[in-house]
């Protein structure tokens, strides 16, 4: 079996597509959506996916907001530059890019976040609406693994899934939203403690690799027919790596690889998010 690709770069581009005429709708309206990002410090991935964030946004015409913070900000600093956000009317949602350099208190400053400006879902306020099953924004990888799977025709109704990372950016919060009543899969979460990883993925119709170790997830692992998304990314010499191994292709019936998968679909998902924000605020 050779596995069929999870196309996040193609679904990225029709999601930006689908979302142009919303944001041409509010921009008539006076009330353009504007992105605002958190970027402090100098690690390439963060710069090169904050970049990415403002590239989409003005391909269909959301505005960007940019606060760049040098590596040895303090607290202060990024609170003074979140208040800003919160205070702006331009910016219609923000992030803050993870991870904060270290001596940094990221629960502090995602919890200063206006939760109606939250883009990334990551408000203690919008994680418990999760859990809580009522509307607000979703975090974005993991809104964006779901929306996948479901462009895709990949049933979750009654999936088992094992997720492989318990992280607050991914692995947490996709364990909620696989198990809200109107996604219905089985979610095994698996980390650092847990006793026998492979049996439980051999278990799974469908595997979500986020441990950030390269090359973890074996085909020997993997059930014949198995979806597999990978949303592992190690920046390495050779360039990006995932969590899946390349051989875990001739097992699966389906693989968001890295790249190409899973990471632009968190970019679309972020859009979507600025997006709905707007929308929101809009009706007042
Ligand atoms: N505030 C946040 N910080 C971080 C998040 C997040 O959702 N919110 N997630 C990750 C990084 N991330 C978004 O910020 C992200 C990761 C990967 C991609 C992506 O498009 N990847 C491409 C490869 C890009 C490249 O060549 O470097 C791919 O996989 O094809 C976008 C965003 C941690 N921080």
């Amino acid at each position: 079996m050779t596995a069929t690709k999870l196309d996040g770069k193609a679904t990225l581009a029709a999601i930006l597509d689908d979302l142009k005429t919303r944001v041409e709708a509010l921009t008539a309206a006076g009330r353009t959506p504007g992105l605002g990002t958190v970027l402090v410090g100098d690690d390439p991935g963060s710069h090169s996916y904050v970049k990415a964030k403002h590239n989409d946004c003005a391909k269909i015409g959301i505005e960007s907001i940019r606060r760049d913070l040098p590596a040895d900000a303090t607290q202060a600093d990024v609170e003074r530059a979140i208040d800003e956000l919160n205070a702006d009317p331009a910016c219609t949602g923000y992030i803050v890019q993870l991870p904060l350099p270290k001596g940094l208190d990221s629960g502090a400053v995602l919890e200063r976040i206006d939760p109606a400006k939250d883009a990334d879902g990551l408000h203690p306020t919008n994680l418990g609406r999760l859990v809580l099953q009522e509307p607000g924004p979703l975090p974005c990888t993991p809104r964006g693994v779901v929306e996948l799977l479901r462009r895709y025709d990949v049933p979750l109704n009654g999936a088992k899934v094992t997720v492989l990372g318990r992280g607050v950016t991914v692995g947490r919060p996709l364990g909620l939203l696989l198990t809200l009543r109107s996604v219905n899969a089985t979610v095994t979460l698996c980390h650092t403690g847990t006793k026998d990883v492979a049996a439980e993925l051999r278990a799974a119709d469908v595997v979500v690799a986020a441990a950030g170790v390269p090359g973890l997830v074996t085909a020997d692992m993997i059930k014949p027919g198995a979806a597999v998304l990978d949303v592992g990314i190690t920046r390495g010499e050779n360039g990006l790596v995932g969590d899946v191994a390349p051989e875990v292709a001739e097992v699966a019936s389906y693989l968001a690889p890295v790249p190409g998968g899973v990471g632009p679909m968190t970019r679309g998902m972020l859009v979507t998010n600025v997006v709905e924000s707007a929308e929101r605020l809009a009706q007042g």
